[in-house]
């Protein structure tokens, strides 16, 4: 099976977006239902999402959104400046919220006790803080946040990559999430299956989102 660097996939997802335009938000839906998709729903009724602001998280909140839209229990979190948030993350918070869904923001340590408390009440945790976009060493509340995630006894469900593996080497960029299932979009990412990949990824799934042949030829030209 193929497998690309986060840069190949990135020009895989602009060329999607800007030459053919296939909208970065349809995208991410489609991402979300592959997601939901890959969930056994009828064991699991109680979720924990916790979110980053780049669209690994804009992912985390529509497939918050689905679930909830499902009559899930889903506790939101979101870490991370909201205000740096991408386009697309930007469009699902907006929509979260309009739905009167509660968000929990980790911005303080103290607000880490919400999170260890959704995690002792839910059966699932969904990880969407970092995908291809993670670009250095996890440190401060995000560390924190992956330790309380990686010691409660959810099945943890990684969005993409678990967060903190490089998706181009396999890396550990100072901690990562242990995941029991990654559901990576459209292409095996290269770290997924080097180094510590194998690790912490567990079973890893590969769903396709709608990307055009034509889009994934012109990335994969691309080394
Ligand atoms: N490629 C596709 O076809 C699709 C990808 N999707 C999802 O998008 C992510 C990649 O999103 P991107 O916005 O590029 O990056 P991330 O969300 O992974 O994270 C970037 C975010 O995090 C900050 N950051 C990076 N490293 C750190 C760090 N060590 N500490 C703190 N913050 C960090 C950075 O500044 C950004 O804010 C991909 O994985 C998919 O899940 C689409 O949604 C579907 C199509
Ligand atoms: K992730």
């Amino acid at each position: 099976m193929e497998k690309v660097t986060s840069k190949q996939m990135n020009l895989i997802d602009s060329f999607c977006i800007k030459a053919i335009g296939i909208p970065g938000i349809v995208l991410m839906e489609n991402a979300a239902l592959k997601v939901i998709k890959n969930i056994d729903l009828n064991s699991y009724n109680n979720f924990t999402i916790v979110a980053g602001v780049g669209n690994n998280g804009g992912d985390g909140l529509a497939i918050g959104r689905h679930l909830s839209v499902l009559g899930k229990n889903v506790n939101v979190f979101v870490i991370g400046n909201v205000r740096h948030g991408s386009k697309d993350f930007v469009t699902n918070y907006s929509i979260l919220r309009n739905m009167n869904i509660h968000i929990h923001h980790i911005l303080e340590r103290e607000d880490l006790k919400h999170l260890q408390k959704s995690v002792r009440s839910s059966e699932m945790v969904i990880d969407a803080i970092f995908g291809t976009g993670l670009s250095r060493n996890i440190e401060g509340l995000f560390e924190r946040t992956i330790s309380i995630i990686n010691k409660s006894d959810n099945f943890i469900l990684s969005v993409d990559i678990p967060s903190g593996l490089s998706s181009d080497t396999g890396e550990i960029l100072n901690t990562c999430i242990k995941a029991d299932k990654t559901v990576t979009f459209q292409l095996l990412k290269k770290g997924l299956v080097e180094n510590s990949g194998e690790k912490y990824a567990g079973e890893i799934v590969v769903e396709p989102i709608g990307m055009p042949k034509i889009a994934i030829e012109k990335g994969l030209r691309n080394f």
